[in-house]
């Protein structure tokens, strides 16, 4: 094929999923930037002062959309810098951009369209991700959002890939209106190379982002100008009304959580990375516990830090970045993320000196959510591929606020299970007065927000690798010791990172154990490079009776929350439910 057909392809693809539902036909679509190209279409003039109109059945077919095609780094610099209010350079070299209004994800106005497929398989009602929307809706969502798309002079197109299994890569595309967003995906899925590019075809997956535009409040299912509506059917996503990168990018991992268990292909959200002799671990955890501070690690090479598959080959990252956060970062406590925010990183929300362009990681006055997406092989020992071998250990990462989880315990396969599908994190109230309390939450999985099917199919998977590869569980509290939120203080990342250090060695598995009360956690006597007294929490804690009753305070939110599974049968026989539902705290 002539590289002029091949282009000719590649812009009809785009055309088509750029194509109005109800007019059919896509707009038409042109390669680069409306302002470098004069090339706009021009009203017909008829000879002498007579204009005859051109007549069309309607007014997009008039219009040229520029497309913006998988430009680089440096291009998508200019467009931002141009184009986008807020984007900057800073000293490092990254690119300084503003989210908008909406500087995290907005879960409540995630919508699923039930359908007759998505209604037996999909996890629905409470506790579930998964709110409901009609396919009628969601067209609605999309009509709107592909005529706002239509309606800009350009759009960005990103062909992409996801998944560094080869046999189990899926092909995206993302469709949006801000430079931001475009090397946001540039950097955070798998960049496809020049030939891959050239036989791309068409995508499995493709996101809208209309993020600039709201949705309509009238719409039904709408409850705030937000919306992010999934249609597996369709394998489309829409974007209203949030400019947030990390909702394109958690969007995608819950379809991977509905493909690739399809497949007997468990999706997890943790980290992961591997030492020099193929050891693979895994970094479960919520949001700001540490999957990506501990998973990038000087010492070992890192496969990612969110996103992974575990198959009957081994771990394969789902994607091609990182996306770090920044607040109060440090070039000492952090230094490979540090040293990865130069040239083609993605800085989100960050406040700068004006003159100097040097960053206040300090500064939350945009948001505590200060981010920076950069592609893996901006962190030195990467892995490419990022793939590996069956993992040797299985890290449950829990940052408790209340100060009484120990800063690591050894599991058993069952209260591996347990702690895994309670998924508990604690959320730090902030600053904000009135709020004095540590909040519990559950996630199931450690990561509710992002599965599809209920917590019991992948908790199944879980074990059954688990026991098949020979994979211990641990238990890490990177939160608070010697006392809750407020009074004790959070968890030293370098004692952190020693205990994480001796789990990967192979040491901690040999250790002295002891039990602690209430949650029953073998806790070890001694940690190499870690005070023996804090790995006991009721040690740290001056006040022996306030410790307790908060341990007994945690024990019974537990007990709460894991209600809900208590019918459910996970794993092939009862013998596992029935250990899993004992392995729990016992009061
Ligand atoms: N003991 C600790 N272990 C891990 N992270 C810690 C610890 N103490 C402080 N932190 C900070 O907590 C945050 C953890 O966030 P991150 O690694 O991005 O989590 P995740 O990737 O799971 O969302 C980082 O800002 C890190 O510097
Ligand atoms: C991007 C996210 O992931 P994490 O906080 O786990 O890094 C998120 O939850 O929006
Ligand atoms: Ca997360
Ligand atoms: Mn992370």
């Amino acid at each position: 094929m002539s590289e002029e057909e091949r282009h000719k392809q590649q812009l009809q693809s785009i055309s088509a999923s750029l194509a109005s539902l109800t007019r059919e036909t896509g707009p038409k679509v042109v390669r680069g930037d409306p302002a470098r190209r004069p090339e706009t279409p021009r009203v017909a003039h008829a000879p002498d002062h007579y204009i005859t109109p051109t007549f069309a059945a309607s007014d997009s077919s008039l219009k040229f959309t520029h497309v913006l095609y998988n430009l680089s780094p440096a291009e998508l610099y200019e467009q931002a810098i141009k184009y986008e209010k807020g984007s900057f350079i800073t000293s490092s070299g990254a690119l300084a951009t503003l989210s908008g209004a909406k500087t995290g994800r907005s879960p409540k106005d995630k919508r699923v369209v039930r359908d007759d497929v998505t209604e037996d398989e999909l996890w629905w009602g409470k506790g579930s991700p998964n709110i409901e929307m009609d396919e009628q809706t969601f067209l609605v969502n999309r009509e709107r959002a592909v005529d706002y798309l239509n309606s800009l002079e350009k759009v960005f197109v990103n062909d992409q890939f996801l998944n560094w299994d080869p046999e189990n890569r899926i092909k995206v595309r993302i469709v949006s209106a801000r430079a931001y967003h475009s090397l946001f995906m540039h950097n955070m899925c798998i960049r496809p190379s020049a030939e891959e590019l050239e036989s791309f075809g068409t995508p499995d997956f493709t996101i809208y982002n209309a993020g600039q535009f709201p949705c309509n409040r009238y719409t039904h299912y709408m409850t705030s100008s937000t919306s992010i509506d999934l249609n597996l059917g369709r394998r489309e996503m829409v974007i209203l009304g949030t400019q947030y990168a990390g909702e394109m990018k958690k969007g995608l991992f819950g379809v991977m959580h509905y493909l690739m268990p399809k497949r007997q292909i468990l999706s997890l959200h943790s980290g992961c990375n591997m030492g020099k002799d193929g050891d693979v671990a895994l970094f479960f955890g919520l949001s700001g516990t540490g999957k990506t501070t501990l998973s990038t690690d000087h010492n070992r090479y890192l496969i990612g830090d969110d996103e992974h598959c575990w198959s009957d080959k081994g771990v394969s990252n789902i994607e091609g970045g990182c996306y770090a956060k920044c607040i109060d970062l440090s070039r000492d406590k952090e230094p490979d993320i540090w040293n990865a925010i130069k040239f083609g990183t993605v800085l989100e929300n960050v406040v700068f000196d004006e003159h100097t362009r040097e960053v206040d990681y300090l500064d939350k006055s945009v948001t505590e959510n200060t981010r920076a997406a950069y592609p893996i092989e901006y962190i030195p020992n990467a892995k490419i591929p990022c793939v590996g071998p069956h993992p040797k250990n299985v890290i449950l990462l829990a940052c408790d606020a209340f100060g009484v989880l120990p800063p690591v315990s050894k599991l058993s396969l069952a209260q591996t299970m347990y702690h895994f599908i309670s998924g508990y994190t604690a959320l730090v109230a902030g600053t904000e007065e009135g709020v004095k309390e540590p909040r519990a939450t559950f996630s199931a999985c450690f990561g509710a927000a992002f599965i599809m099917l209920h917590p019991t199919k992948y908790a199944t998977m879980l074990a059954s690798k688990m026991e098949k590869h020979g994979a211990t569980g641990w238990l890490v509290n990177t939160g608070w010791s010697g006392g809750s939120y407020g009074s004790g203080s959070r968890m030293k990342l370098a004692y952190t990172r020693k205990i994480i250090d001796a789990i990967h060695s192979g040491k901690l598995l040999s250790a002295n154990y002891k039990k602690t009360e209430v949650f029953g956690l073998e806790i070890p006597t001694e940690v190499e490079g870690v005070p023996s007294e804090i790995l006991d929490p009721v040690n740290t804690w001056p006040n022996k009776a306030a410790y307790k009753e908060t341990l007994l305070k945690l024990g019974g939110l537990f007990k709460n929350n894991f209600e809900v599974f208590v019918n459910h049968k996970i794993g092939k026989d009862d013998k596992l439910t029935q250990e899993i539902l004992a392995a729990g705290p016992n009061f």
